[in-house]
């Protein structure tokens, strides 16, 4: 069986949350596209040639410690500007969404340019102060001494950066089913997301 679940939304709205509730609830594999380009920027580095790293990028990549922080969310959005770097991992993408068994996708392009014809397409949105709340919980648990403030800061020259750039913006594609989490508890969301499952694969 092919099903692909496809997840866009900005920074923190829970998208990575609901793809691996999603994923874990119908035995789907999760893939969080985001990793990719923090990979890429981490991989590349501040001197170092993005569309290459993304071209070299290997499995290993993905397992650094270091691609969580918002120094790395940062570098992932401007190499995620530069068009060859996104073509470079289009491939990768597009063949992990049709595996066998059903797939679940998180980005901010699955739905518009990934995976056009995904068939659940959900847009998950928070409120900038909600979305910079739990970024922030889920750092400073982790130990990481950034502000709530500066969350939000980053977060917002991210939203920025990814809704105005040329190469696959992002924005809901015209199907999805945008998912309002501000005010939804983890569970109501995942619910919410499991019921859309549901009513494309009865
Ligand atoms: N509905 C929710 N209520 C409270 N916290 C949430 C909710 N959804 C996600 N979170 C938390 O917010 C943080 C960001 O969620 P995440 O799924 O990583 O977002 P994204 O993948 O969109 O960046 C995580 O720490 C997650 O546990
Ligand atoms: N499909 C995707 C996924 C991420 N990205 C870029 O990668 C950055 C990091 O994505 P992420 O999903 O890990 O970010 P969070 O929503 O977890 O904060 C984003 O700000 C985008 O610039 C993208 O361009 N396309």
């Amino acid at each position: 069986m092919r099903f692909t679940v496809a997840i866009d939304g900005p920074a923190a709205s829970g998208k990575g949350t609901i793809g691996r509730a999603v994923a874990a609830h119908f035995g789907f594999a999760h893939l969080d596209t985001g990793l990719l380009y923090r990979a890429v920027g981490a991989k590349a580095g501040p001197e170092g040639d993005p569309v290459a790293a993304a071209r070299d990028l290997v499995p290993e990549d993905l397992h650094r410690d270091d691609l969580r922080s918002a120094g790395a969310g940062q570098a992932a959005s401007r190499v995620a500007a530069i068009p060859e770097v996104r073509a470079a991992l289009v491939a990768f993408q597009r063949s992990f969404a049709r595996r066998e068994g059903g797939a679940v996708l998180d980005g901010r392009d699955i739905g518009t340019v990934i995976c056009p014809d995904a068939e659940v397409k959900l847009y998950v949105i928070a409120s900038d102060g909600v979305r910079a709340r739990r970024r922030w919980l889920e750092l400073s648990a982790k130990g990481d001494p950034i502000t709530e403030d500066e969350v939000l800061a980053d977060l917002k020259a991210r939203d920025r950066r990814d809704a105005e750039r040329e190469a696959a913006p992002m924005r809901p594609a015209k199907d999805a089913v945008v998912l309002d989490t501000t005010e939804m508890t983890i569970e109501v969301a995942v619910a919410r997301a499991l019921a859309e499952v549901e009513a494309k694969l009865a």
